[in-house]
């Protein structure tokens, strides 16, 4: 896992690590291995043009020590203050390394092989004021490589909140522990590639508050000789009605690709028919929406529930009836309708996932909470949501979230933002319905789910690697269901 904690305890970490430390010496870590990094970024650095923007803080006084770092190796390096406040001991000895101070930003960015974004860091708090907004606005016309010092100066290191100008970085060079900010976007757009320099905090910091998966932290069962289909998870999948019939095929195709031992789907008509011709492998039952419906299924270990149900009566009694089990149970898309009318239904024993999207969460949560503002503070509304609704919380979006209380949150590290079409979401709730059948825990399946059906989409588009713009092509839901076993063989 990458571990990220909130900017407060990331200076309480280095405070009682200083207490310990000669005067500077975190700040001269810092700056080595932000001064090593732009080294290896550049083809040579003696004769280097390196332009340093400076900010009023410790974050510009990293900028400048690693300035005078590559100024002491044959770099040209030159400073421009957005602050009078400059720290001082920096400035020194960039000036004593042969470095200088330039009033012309133009000028010198015009010209420069490489930018240190030294503006702000994890003191940078709401929109950037002038000339710091300025100055963050015209690296994005700079030809050499901009490298953000700790943060992205703009970008809020507790949330990834961007309020006005702020420095995209070709790379950022962050201390100690990543900042969720960094992991979170909009703020995770801003970093490009992220390199995390050891100063030592190590035994200060305390648990993660955020944390992102590796591939190898994702623990997916994998059929064993004694499997059968039973052993491996049989989910139950509640969708689709004789109105909406898409999301139900794609939920189902979700489910058979997430690994399930078998796949139940019960619905009505007209959905079990098209599920017969296109998914023959699930087992189907035509039902009536009845409190007595689930018992003509068959058994399952988890439900999904809700993709194309409606949001009537008839969607509710089947909601019901799946919640008052004692299964794990996936919530989606009508039924988080369903349910943010019916929240009573939430307070349960056995494990529940709900996979919202903004608007969605802002329905459940209520009490006037807007779509905008949860777009806006991912992170405080995704705890704030898994406590409330006493649920495993996915928040679906351009970076998917997921809670647990009293848990770190996971922050998904795979994804396209071509998966924004209409359906992917369906063919995540039978993904991840199949890993909870399977018998991962409900945070370790929502986890799993929403990694493999980024990394299934990253494929489908093309660039599973680097997906630069460009280089990709627009996807549909179903190209998201076929990429599922390439993005599973990568966990191989
Ligand atoms: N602590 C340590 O041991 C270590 C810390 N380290 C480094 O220190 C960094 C934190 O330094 P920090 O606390 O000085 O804050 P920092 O990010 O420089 O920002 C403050 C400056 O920004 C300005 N400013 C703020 N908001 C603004 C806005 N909206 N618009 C415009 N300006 C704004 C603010 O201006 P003011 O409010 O004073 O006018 C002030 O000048 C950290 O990220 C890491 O790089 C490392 O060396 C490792 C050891
Ligand atoms: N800008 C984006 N970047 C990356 N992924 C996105 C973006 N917008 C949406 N997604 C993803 O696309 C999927 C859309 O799901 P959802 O909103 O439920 O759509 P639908 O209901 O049509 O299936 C989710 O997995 C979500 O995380
Ligand atoms: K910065």
């Amino acid at each position: 896992m990458r571990y990220a904690h909130e900017v407060g305890k990331v200076r309480a970490a280095e405070q009682a690590l200083m207490a310990r430390l000669p005067e500077g010496t975190l700040m001269r870590r810092a700056a080595a291995g932000l001064a090593s990094a732009c080294a290896r970024l550049l083809p040579h650095v003696y004769g280097a043009r390196v332009v340093l923007l400076v900010g009023g803080g410790d974050n510009g006084g990293d900028a400048l020590y690693a300035g005078a770092r590559l100024a002491r190796r044959g770099a040209a390096v030159e400073a421009v203050l957005a602050s009078a406040k400059a720290h001082p001991g920096g400035l020194a000895e960039l000036r004593a390394a042969g470095g200088r101070v330039v009033n012309d930003a133009e000028r010198a960015l015009d010209t420069a092989d490489l930018v240190i974004d030294g503006l702000t860091g994890i003191g940078g708090a709401g929109g950037l004021r002038e000339p710091y907004a300025a100055l963050a606005r015209r690296t994005a016309h700079v030809e050499g490589v901009v490298v953000a010092c700790d943060v992205p100066s703009g970008v809020d290191a507790g949330s990834g909140r961007v309020d006005g100008a702020a420095v995209r970085a070709d790379f950022t060079v962050t201390f100690g522990t990543y900042k969720p900010g960094l992991l979170i976007d909009p703020g995770a757009a801003h970093c490009g590639v992220i390199e995390l320099v050891d100063i030592g905090l190590g035994r200060d910091l305390p648990d993660p508050d955020v944390v992102s998966p590796w591939p190898e932290d994702l623990g997916v069962p994998r059929p064993e000789p004694e499997s059968d289909k039973y052993r491996r998870g049989v989910v139950g999948v509640l969708a689709g009605s004789e109105r909406f019939t898409g999301a139900a095929v794609l939920s189902v195709g979700g489910a058979v690709h997430g690994g399930a031992g078998m796949v139940r789907f019960a619905s009505a008509a007209r959905p079990v028919e098209l599920i017969r011709q296109r998914w023959p492998e699930a087992v189907t039952t035509v039902i009536d929406p009845r409190p007595s419906a689930l018992e003509r299924i068959g058994r399952v270990q988890a439900w999904v529930v809700g993709p194309g149900l409606g949001t009537d009566r008839g969607a509710e009694t089947l909601i019901e009836a799946v919640l008052r089990t004692k299964l794990p149970v996936l919530v989606d898309a009508d039924g988080l309708t369903v349910l943010s009318r019916r929240r009573d239904l939430l307070y349960r024993e056995a494990p529940t996932v709900l996979t919202p999207h903004a608007g969605e969460l802002a329905r459940l949560l209520g009490g006037g909470v807007t779509r905008e503002e949860i777009e806006a503070r991912r992170l405080e509304f995704v705890r704030r949501a898994a406590t409330e609704l006493a649920a495993t919380v996915l928040l679906k979006g351009s970076t998917t979230l997921i809670a647990e209380e009293d848990r770190p949150v996971r922050v998904n590290p795979t994804g396209t933002p071509w998966l924004a079409t209409a359906g992917t979401g369906d063919v995540l709730s039978g993904l991840a319905g199949a890993l909870l059948a399977a018998g991962m825990s409900a945070i370790d399946a929502a986890t799993a789910g929403a990694y493999l059906h980024g990394l299934a989409a990253r494929i489908a588009a093309g660039d599973p690697i680097d997906p630069a713009p460009g280089l990709e092509a627009p996807i549909s839901a179903y190209d998201v269901v076929t990429a599922l076993p390439a993005a599973f063989r990568t966990l191989a």
